[in-house]
């Protein structure tokens, strides 16, 4: 094969030139097959590159600049500070890049885990395989529910419609026949008999041979533009804003800086250097990489708990969340149905009903639900005397399914409706008993069925509606209109166990802040049931039918006293998650189904299962491999803890690190000569950062994770208005201190203030990382020990050769007898400034 493959023509003919045979391709063929053509990664998450990560660090332009800059003073003769400014800006590089690659690694192989599958057939037998190791030439089947996984030509399909949105923009769903070969428009989309990458199978089912994968696929040339990131949440947008912050202050402070040197007639590249090291010193730059750490970190500790998260922001938004919208199966029940009554219309047990359900289940083709597989469980029906002729797919605004039948050896020809029970009484004009007796549907009767199927849902039990209708023989199609003037022949009845731990998990997540509410399409009685079984309260309840009926300001009035929202479809579900997020809530939707890939796009954290459909799973942020609403609770805390760290990162950078920048600016403009070598500063940026990659693993306050918690750019802002002026007067002090103590040593007064300024602004971080007293919650130890030795290298640095090479010279005793008072009065004032800020109500 080569990149002009030909495709098109008669599948046939592909087929044989491709000497593709039944059994599928050979394990052989298909890694020779995926060395030429690549993986197949569009709908996979791509892997970071190492490359692309390098140069997003290099990016940076001071970095840039500094180079730059060193660079001319190498021309100028000054080799040894440009190859120690080489050397720190390395170091710093790598050390964050080695976090940051490290954190995308532990991510990719935890997502990979949930990539989405497709069922191939190679050498000979069928198999499930991650998506991007399918290879053109390959054999694959699909039905309803799935996501295609490349481009493919249709070799065979059954009631076949896809929805191509996500390519054409047309939402509504396009059928699809195998032999057709109609061509409406461009590429695999606009072909009958293709199907394109990034399409999901609405209903039907099909076998189909591969034939672009990757880039060469419609999906992939658009991928680049198609952008599938979703827009930043509150709490990106938060960080990005106090990076623009910062970078703002930066850029005042160096022109201030360079314009006073320049003013006093200093040597213009020191000054410069000054500046541009200051400059570093200020930025933020390690931000995107703590972000990142924490939020990996935080996606493995959810792993353990057996929690996939595909999009690492969302632990954010898990921390922020206030509301959960669960769906009722599986969230409050074992989703473990199974069929326990099939009765006629008087409520006798009828074998007909079991015959014509089992009927309907076996040949729909649609998406297989859980009530259909209770079907089936049940004493596996025998077809053998029936042959399909045509089926109506079910969905779920109509909430049934039809299939017509006839006899194998030729007889009446049957449409057997099977659906939600309402709605097959209202399109049923006749009842049929078991022994056969037909009654017409009049009012009174109709009104004995609607009672008879709420004493069902009163007792816990879910029911489907079984209708049926001879049609003429002639007829061997089947659509929407022929659902009327049906025999109504009974209801199949179905449990589905509570789930025991539901109201302790619910509880739970109402005591972290989090108020649940279940939207289900299932009937409002068999959820109340659930609800009073397991002991959950129902504040208030709305049915999609009265949902249907409200503006959306109505609705809004509501939501507040509402937790039960009963027989919604997909729209009404996506119409009260952006009601509720109108409100301001930030809101999480559990949810499996195809019916809830919509709210699951719209919710702010969208949560599905390992055995979830694919359109479910891939509109989900995070994926549950076991069930259950604790799991979420711990996210939950997770995310918390999540913000919580990289809150004291910003702290920290924004109070005592900023102070410290600004005193040095100051210091500029009062001295003679510069108040800290430009290496020196670099270096001093290179130790507190390093002090601080314990950060993401920092144990946090047990206050932090009481609440949600949203990002504050406020209570930031009050920090740095009230600790970087203590930070810049304690460094004035010193200051005083240092012109007393060596008036005319330059290289005694750099590196005193390289220590005095390092040790504060280091061990504030004991301080800063807690609410409460700095003993009562203590820091991880990895935090500790970077910290305190980073403390005590600064402390010995003078005394080193190092340090005579970074121009420092060792220090009197005086010198540290005045640090032993300075540093832990500086901490004690900004333990009360902290108590102080802490205590405003708004902080
Ligand atoms: N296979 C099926 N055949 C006929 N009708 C079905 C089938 N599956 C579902 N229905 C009807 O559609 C309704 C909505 O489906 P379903 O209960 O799966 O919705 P849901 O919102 O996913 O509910 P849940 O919250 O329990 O997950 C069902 O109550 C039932 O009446
Ligand atoms: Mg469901």
């Amino acid at each position: 094969m080569d990149r002009a493959e030909d495709w098109s023509g008669s599948i046939e003919g592909v087929l044989g030139r491709l000497a593709v045979t039944p059994s599928g391709l050979s394990s052989d063929q298909a890694s020779t097959a995926r060395q030429r053509w690549g993986t197949n990664d569009v709908l996979a998450h791509r892997r970071a590159s190492v490359t692309a990560l390098l140069l997003d660090r290099l990016r940076n332009p001071l970095i840039l600049l500094l180079l730059l800059a060193s660079g001319l003073s190498l021309a100028a003769g000054e080799t040894r500070s440009f190859v120690i400014v080489l050397g720190i800006l390395s170091i710093s590089v790598a050390i964050d890049f080695a976090q940051e690659f490290q954190a995308h690694r532990t991510v990719e192989a935890l997502q990979r885990s949930v990539a989405l599958r497709a069922r191939v057939r190679r050498d000979g037998s069928d198999r499930e395989i991650p998506v991007d190791e399918l290879v053109p030439g390959d054999i694959v089947r699909f039905s309803a529910g799935d996501i295609v996984p490349a481009d493919c030509r249709l070799i065979e399909s059954r009631d076949l419609f896809v929805n191509q949105a996500l390519l054409t923009g047309e939402s509504y769903p396009v059928e699809k026949n195998a032999g057709d070969r109609t061509i409406t428009g461009e590429g695999p989309a606009g072909a009958a008999d293709a199907v394109a990458m990034g399409s999901s199978i609405v209903s039907g089912s099909a076998t189909a041979l591969v034939c672009r994968t990757g880039r060469e696929a419609m999906l992939g040339t658009v991928a680049a533009s198609l952008g599938r990131r979703r827009p930043p949440d509150a709490f990106e947008i938060g960080v990005r804003r106090f990076g623009f912050l910062m970078l703002r202050l930066t850029v005042f402070l160096v022109l201030f800086v360079l314009a006073v040197n320049l003013a006093f007639h200093r040597p213009w590249l020191e000054a410069l250097m000054f500046a541009l090291a200051l400059a570093v010193g200020l930025t933020p730059e390690l931000l995107p990489m703590i972000v990142t750490v924490t939020l990996a970190r935080g996606a493995r500790r959810m792993a353990a708990r057996r929690v996939i998260v595909k999009r690492l922001a969302a632990i954010h938004d898990l921390g922020a969340m206030d509301i959960l919208c669960a769906d009722k199966t599986g969230s409050l029940t074992e989703a473990r149905i199974r069929l326990v009554g099939h009765i006629d219309p008087t409520g006798a047990e009828s074998e007909e009903v079991l015959r014509l359900a089992g009927l309907n289940s076996v040949f729909e083709s649609g998406i297989r639900s859980p009530l259909d597989d209770a079907i089936l469980e049940h004493g596996r029906p025998d077809v053998s005397a029936w042959r399909k002729l045509d089926e109506v797919p079910f969905d779920f605004e109509r909430r049934r399914v039809s299939v017509l039948v006839e006899p194998v050896g030729g007889g009446a020809r049957l449409l057997v409706v099977k659906g939600a029970p309402e709605d097959i009484l209202q399109i049923s004009t006749t009842a049929v008993t078991a022994s056969g007796e037909t009654r017409p549907l009049d009012a009174a009767e109709r009104g004995r069925l609607a009672a008879m199927f709420e004493g069902i849902g009163a007792d816990g039990q879910r029911a489907l509606g079984i209708a049926f209708r001879e049609v003429a023989l002639t007829q061997d199609h089947a659509a929407l209109q022929d659902e009327g003037e049906l025999a109504f022949a009974g209801f199949v009845t179905f449990v589905d166990p509570p789930k025991p731990d539901a109201a302790a998990a619910i509880h739970a997540l109402g005591e972290a802040g989090i108020s649940v509410k279940i939207l289900t399409g299932d009937n409002e009685r068999v959820t109340q049931h659930v609800c009073a079984e397991l002991g959950i309260p129902v504040i208030g309840m709305l049915t999609g039918a009265e949902i249907a009926g409200m503006s959306d300001e109505a609705l809004l009035g509501r939501l507040a006293t509402v937790n039960l929202f009963c027989r919604v479809n997909p729209q009404q579900k996506r119409r009260v998650l952006a009601a509720f997020r109108r409100l301001g809530h930030v809101v999480g939707f559990l949810g499996d189904g195809a019916n809830d890939a919509s709210a699951l796009h719209e919710a702010d954290v969208g949560i599905s299962v390992q055995t979830a459909t694919d359109v479910a799973k891939e509109a989900a942020d995070l994926v549950l491999l076991d069930r259950d609403l604790s799991v979420i609770h711990a996210g939950a805390l997770e995310g918390r803890r999540t913000v919580a760290n990289v809150t004291k990162y910003i702290l920290m950078g924004s109070s005592s690190n900023l102070g410290n920048m600004a005193s040095m600016a100051g210091a500029a403009f009062l001295l003679p000569f510069l108040p800290m070598l430009p290496v020196q500063v670099l270096l001093n940026n290179l130790l507190y950062d390093l002090s601080e990659l314990g950060l993401p693993f920092d144990r946090v306050d047990p206050e932090a994770l009481r609440r949600p918690v949203r990002w504050d750019l406020a209570r930031v802002v009050r920090f740095m208005l009230v600790l970087g002026p203590i930070s810049s007067l304690f460094d004035f002090l010193t200051f005083g201190v240092l012109l007393a103590l060596f008036s005319g040593d330059e290289a005694a007064f750099q590196t005193g203030w390289f220590v005095e300024s390092l040790l504060t602004q280091v061990l504030v971080i004991f301080v800063i990382r807690t609410r409460g007293a700095p003993w009562a919650n203590r820091p991880h130890p990895l935090l500790s020990a970077l910290s305190l030795g980073v403390a005590g290298l600064a402390t010995l640095l003078p005394f080193t050769g190092l340090g005579a090479i970074l121009g420092m010279t060792p220090l009197p005793s005086v010198f540290y007898l005045f640090l032993a008072v300075v540093v832990p009065a500086y901490l004690g004032i900004v333990e009360i400034a902290k108590r102080l800020l802490l205590r405003d109500p708004a902080g």
